[in-house]
């Protein structure tokens, strides 16, 4: 195609652009983090209560077997209590009002219902306290005691969790980081943020845009989710096509481990080889290690020119080929390229209110989300309408709106964020993470829909610049007949083709008996060992990540 063509396609784009209608003020409005606006207190760990299932349905549902799958569904997970844990006792809990005082030893049972249960309501715990440490001392006396008393613990940040780690799975003592969210310092010349385990992400970002820093970890929960349990569960998200794993952007971690020891890494610096670098043990150990108390994170400089454009594909080929020029033209000014099927808009758009597509959404089957962000408005520009006018050109896109502002950006965010709110408005819903070489990567979702035909909604998303798929699949109640037929399918299917059955999401009591699809026995052996090291008896974070088997 001349350029002539090239420059009438993208004249008559612009226009098409332009004619477009800017979403009402009341999707502006809801636009952003969902967790924040639609379910969560921004700074604090507890449920709003709209929506909240009354948790003491299901405490007393006895002892040995207590993780039932929420109430539109049968029990998935049964997991007998490891008899070598201790009972809390009265003693215990004066214990720990003398080092926590009254107010952060928590018994209350709305209080308790709220974080015995997790975000998507799937699983259930039955814990009769809720610890609220203010600093890293109390977190070690906490440990020390509950080491000494072999007291199972979890640790808790925003709850945000999809894999059901930072739930109990029976009695476990919860321990939970929201009152330690200070910020320690910030090297206004390196952007390095020292601060609390328990700030929240959301928090983090807005303190560092004042100061001309980002948070080089953006995610849909971020208005809830703490910066512990980020680290803990190496939370992935948006910006790490850009910035990367938090194994390169976190420099140092203060961790409480097991027997209450106060181990501090808190480096502030870029470079450190003096031994071995243990830092990396707690990243993505999902609390069953040490609990996250302090953490030094590396932070890039604000930009202030961003674009971002939704756009549509034809197929999963163009959605491949859309990536590699993407990486091809847009280089370091490319900082999220997010990808769904015309499923999920769909699931997005008849779930959740006052969400439109900018884009005619029953014409396509793939939208694509780009973003640049740079340095200098009229370079970024100029690269982004090259970009999309060859991709155009050669076919790879076939409709496509850039944002005019920051309130349609917004919107456009909101549909890619609101995908997971969307899925657990249909009832169950199975979620999988997977990372995978990026020619099999929507193989999964065809297979899947293929295997469960009317039976299931199957949707695919996620962070295709990154190799990573969230294949969603909703029932209207869980079922085991269903569950059959994805699992140990989608496992095998992700070990054959070398994937990783968590890419992000961690692998928590969802998939800790599942880690031999992606990793060694003597990789698995390995890891149990250090956990037997750092924790003999077991207390942190039990039941998950490891299958339990290793430890009977
Ligand atoms: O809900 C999911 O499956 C994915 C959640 C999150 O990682 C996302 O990328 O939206
Ligand atoms: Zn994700």
């Amino acid at each position: 195609m001349g350029r002539r063509r090239a420059s009438q396609l993208l004249a008559g784009y612009r226009q098409f652009l332009l004619g477009r209608p800017t979403p009402s003020s009341h999707e502006q409005s809801i636009s952003g983090s969902y967790w924040k606006l639609n379910t969560w207190r921004p700074c604090c760990m507890f449920r709003v209560s709209v929506g909240t299932p009354q948790a003491s349905n299901y405490l007393n549902l006895g002892k040995t077997y207590a993780i039932k799958q929420r109430s539109f569904g049968s029990a998935a997970t049964d997991i007998p209590r490891n008899p070598a844990f201790s009972n809390l006792n009265a003693d215990d809990i004066s214990y720990f009002r003398t080092i926590l005082g009254e107010r952060n030893v928590v018994e209350d049972e709305d209080r308790l219902s709220a974080a015995n249960v997790d975000w998507m309501r799937k699983y259930q715990g039955s814990s009769k306290l809720l610890l609220l440490p203010k600093s890293s001392q109390e977190v070690s006396k906490i440990l020390h005691h509950c080491n000494s008393r072999k007291l199972a613990v979890v640790p808790q940040g925003g709850n945000t969790g999809l894999v059901g780690g930072s739930v109990p799975v029976h009695d476990e003592v919860i321990i939970n980081l929201a009152l330690m969210d200070k910020i320690v310092s910030l090297d206004k010349i390196n952007g390095i943020l020292v601060c609390e385990g328990g700030c929240i992400l959301e928090n983090l970002s807005s303190f560092l845009e004042n100061e001309g820093f980002i948070m080089p970890l953006d995610l849909g929960a971020k208005g809830s989710c703490q910066i512990g349990g980020n680290i803990s569960t190496n939370a992935g998200g948006l910006r790490f096509v850009r910035y990367g794993s938090l194994h390169g952007t976190i420099l140092g971690l203060e961790v409480v481990l097991a027997n209450g020891t106060i181990l501090d890494m808190l480096g502030t610096l870029r470079k450190d080889n003096t031994g071995y670098d243990l830092k990396h043990l707690f990243i993505g150990s999902e609390g069953s290690l040490g609990i996250v108390t302090k953490v030094s994170i590396l932070t890039p400089p604000k930009l202030m020119s961003m674009n971002l454009a939704f756009l549509a594909c034809k197929d999963f080929t163009s959605c491949q080929k859309l990536l590699l020029e993407a990486k091809r033209a847009l280089g370091g000014v490319l900082s999220a390229f997010e990808f769904m099927d015309s499923h999920s808009m769909d699931l997005v758009l008849s779930h959740l209110d006052g969400v439109r597509s900018p884009l005619p959404s029953s014409l396509y089957n793939f939208y694509i989300l780009v973003e640049t962000t740079g340095s200098d408005e009229t370079y970024d520009k100029t690269k982004l309408e090259a970009f999309l006018l060859r991709s155009m050109e050669e076919g790879l896109i076939l409709d496509g709106v850039v944002a005019q502002d920051i309130n349609q950006s917004s919107s456009f965010w909101r549909i890619r964020e609101g995908i997971s709110e969307a899925s657990v408005k249909v009832g169950a819903v199975y979620k999988y993470d997977l990372s995978l070489p990026i020619d099999q990567f929507y193989g999964i979702v065809e297979e899947m829909r293929n295997r469960l035909g009317e039976a299931a909604k199957v949707v695919g998303y996620g962070h295709l610049g990154d190799g990573n798929l969230h294949l969603n699949i909703m029932t209207t109640r869980y079922d085991s007949d269903i569950l059959a037929q994805i699992e140990p399918y989608v496992y095998e299917w992700t070990s054959k083709h070398k994937g990783s059955i968590s890419a992000e999401h961690g692998l928590g009591l969802m998939k800790a008996n599942k880690i031999h699809y992606s990793k060694s026995p003597e990789t698995v052996q390995l890891m149990v060992d250090i956990k037997k090291m750092l924790d003999p008896n077991l207390i942190l974070n039990p039941y998950k990540v490891l299958p339990q088997s290793c430890f009977n």
